[in-house]
């Protein structure tokens, strides 16, 4: 067993595992620069992370590896049991878009579709066709998040924390097992953000969902089962805020839609 591993130990149901995980990036021949020097992480299903630190700590870089939007230039990336390194661009792709939702602080919606039809992307890039299912849990997620009636409304018609509920709606309409939130609550009030972070948290609860959200705002991240901090893309400290990492399951916790200011 190598180091790395033995310091980071795989979990039975880790939905992710990291060992060792490094990236650099060429900023000019020769000169090559590493931002992520050696990570070992593991997540679980059931959990509900937070990774902070300071500007240019290596977070965004993090989640693009994890995200499998870049490849890591050395170490050990496994993601819902696949190791990532024996895949090819298609295989990471398919892996990406059967496991992984995505949440960014700008909710990258298409402005010229509705709410529904936004939802329902991930199901027409991942499958070629929005099945009459898939505009059904569409519709049902929309209602979920408290926009059923705003569903044929378009992004540029809705407030910025309506978007980012849309935006969590797509993510989630796949059933991944890993939400990726980066900055999901930066640009929100507080009231939205609040709202945003319970959509999130009670997804994570009811489906076992796990989710990795970067966030800059300590209330939040003290809400989260544990907290990894980085800096200069190192792992320097974490913080376990629940004895179990399985939260309980709450059934039926999303399907009263938040109060939200709209
Ligand atoms: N494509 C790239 N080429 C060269 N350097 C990069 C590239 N992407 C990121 N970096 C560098 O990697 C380091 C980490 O950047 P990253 O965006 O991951 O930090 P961050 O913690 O997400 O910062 P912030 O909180 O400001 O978003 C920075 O020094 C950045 O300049």
């Amino acid at each position: 067993m190598s180091t790395a591993l033995a310091t980071n130990p795989a979990r039975e149901d880790a939905v992710l595992q990291l060992d060792g995980v490094r990236k650099s990036y060429n900023v000019g021949t020769p000169v090559e620069t590493e931002v992520l020097h050696g990570i070992d992480l593991s997540l679980s299903a059931h959990e509900f992370v937070a990774l902070t630190g300071p500007s240019g700590s290596g977070k965004s870089t993090l989640l693009n590896l994890i995200g499998l939007l870049e490849r890591p230039s050395a170490g050990r990336l496994v993601i819902d049991g696949h190791d990532t390194a024996a895949l090819d661009d298609a295989a990471l792709t398919a892996l990406r878009g059967h496991t992984i939702g995505f949440v960014f602080q700008y909710h990258h919606l298409l402005p010229a579709f509705t709410a529904l039809e936004n939802v329902l992307l991930p199901s027409i890039i991942t499958h070629g066709v929005a099945t009459p299912e898939a505009e059904a849990r569409a519709a049902e997620l929309l209602t979920r998040v408290g926009l059923g009636a705003a569903m044929a409304k378009r992004p540029g018609e809705l407030s910025g924390g309506m978007q980012q509920r849309v935006a969590i709606a797509r993510a989630l309409s796949l059933r991944p097992r890993l939400i990726l939130a980066d900055e999901p609550t930066g640009n929100l009030d507080t009231a939205s953000a609040d709202a945003v972070f319970e959509l999130l948290r009670a997804f994570n609860r009811d489906h076992g969902s796990a989710c990795l959200i970067v966030t800059h705002d300590p209330r939040l991240a003290a809400r989260c089962d544990r907290i990894i901090e980085l800096v200069d893309g190192r792992i320097v400290g974490e913080a376990e805020r629940r004895p179990n990492p399985n939260t309980p399951n709450t059934p039926g916790s999303l399907l009263t839609p938040p109060t939200v200011p709209h």
